[in-house]
């Protein structure tokens, strides 16, 4: 592999973080790629977005011979201190639990990749608990976060730690050959520390993103709505940077994630986004290297509703409308195969050539 750019995950910080340029897909590809599935024996753009969608990983690969073959989800584990407000139905017990799982391809996300040939690669950022999990990549930058409520959930400086990680995945899996990676995570509580991020970044009413996650009664419900205002009020989050808005009430595994997001746009992977956990790091991760969303593909359309905010503030249109809510990167997945199938079509269909018929032209 042709060496890339140094590697910046050994001592991110702040100014290195402002600093990021990131080069645009190309355009030439882009425009190759569409010509290709115009010459397919087909009506003109009735392969519908995964025309545009392939022709966009074309040109982050920078090939019209898009090769996706080899594909990972990174899954971003930790465990929230908000949980303590009451903000779940479950405990961070269950982080453990599932994790467990995930080690051996035994959850949801790890049925669905290995029904279609991907990998998944979990990673404890941030579990609480003392004692490795086998089967997950350790980089675990402290035992949960701390509640939001009465302090801020990380440092600066842990939040940085936990996005140099997610960099370094994406390098490492570009490395290992992985020409395509989707965005996963797990950890009671995200979904607050999501719609915290998303309000704050999106300036507004925290009833308009909030919702119930994995389930929650109407006072849970009340709660989390009640946690994230104040939150917001006492740091005067409305008017923060993203770096202070992510420290404050977001979690390890959305900086995670944010790095994840960053990666693939300095390293030219493409990265399928999954539901409102990836999306709010996806959004942080375009406010602090902007350009990063063009290496960014949409999946699902999920249920909370902050999807649907930062789905526009993104400009990034999901294909599936599954009211899936299951996280863990279930959505990427799904769209890895809808992809695969896109492909095929695009490598192996008869052209207009082959059936001695004049192509059809643009109108
Ligand atoms: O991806 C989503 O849109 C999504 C929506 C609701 C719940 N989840 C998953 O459920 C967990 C968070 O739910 P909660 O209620 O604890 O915030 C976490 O492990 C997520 O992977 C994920
Ligand atoms: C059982 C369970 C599995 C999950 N996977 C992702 N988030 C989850 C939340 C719960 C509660």
């Amino acid at each position: 592999m042709k060496s890339l750019e140094k590697p910046i995950w050994n001592s991110l910080t702040r100014e290195i973080l402002e600093q990021i340029v990131i080069t645009p897909p190309d355009e030439e590809v882009r425009k190759k790629v569409l010509k290709n599935w115009d010459a397919v024996a087909k009506p003109i753009d009735s392969m519908g977005r995964f025309e545009t969608l392939t022709a966009q990983i074309g040109a982050i690969l920078g090939t019209e011979q898009i090769n996706i073959d080899k594909k990972a989800v990174v899954i971003m584990c930790a465990d929230n201190g908000i949980v303590e407000e009451g903000v779940t139905l479950s405990g961070q017990e269950v982080t453990v639990g599932v994790a467990g799982l995930m080690a051996k391809k035994q959850s949801s996300v790890g049925r669905m990749a290995d029904s279609i040939g991907a990998d998944t690669i979990p990673v404890d950022l941030g579990i609480n608990a003392k004692d490795p999990i086998p089967g997950l990549k350790n980089k675990k930058i402290r035992c949960g976060t701390r509640n939001f409520v009465k302090e801020p959930a990380m440092t600066e400086e842990e939040a940085l730690r936990a996005i140099a990680a997610g960099v370094e995945m994406v390098y490492s899996c570009k490395e290992a050959g992985y020409k395509m990676l989707g965005t996963g995570e797990l950890g009671m509580g995200n979904t607050t520390t999501s719609a915290a991020v998303a309000a704050a970044l999106l300036q507004c009413e925290v009833s308009e993103v909030t919702g119930r996650g994995a389930g929650l009664s109407d006072t849970g419900f009340l709660r989390k709505q009640q946690v994230i205002k104040e939150a917001i009020e006492k740091y005067g989050l409305y008017h923060a940077d993203p770096l202070k808005v992510l420290a404050t009430v977001g979690g390890l595994d959305i900086a995670g994630l944010t790095g994840v997001c960053i990666g693939g746009a300095l390293y030219h992977v493409p990265v399928v986004l999954d539901g409102v956990i990836s999306m709010a790091a996806a959004l942080l991760a375009e406010r602090m290297v902007p350009g990063t969303k063009d290496y960014l593909l949409p999946s699902h359309k999920g249920k909370e509703p902050a999807i649907e905010m930062l789905i526009k503030e993104l400009g990034i249109e999901p294909v599936i409308d599954g009211k899936l809510g299951l996280g863990e990167g279930t959505g990427a997945v799904m769209m890895f195969s809808l992809l695969d199938m896109a492909l095929s079509v695009y490598h192996s269909s008869a052209t207009f050539n082959d059936i001695q018929v004049e192509q059809h032209k643009r109108l």
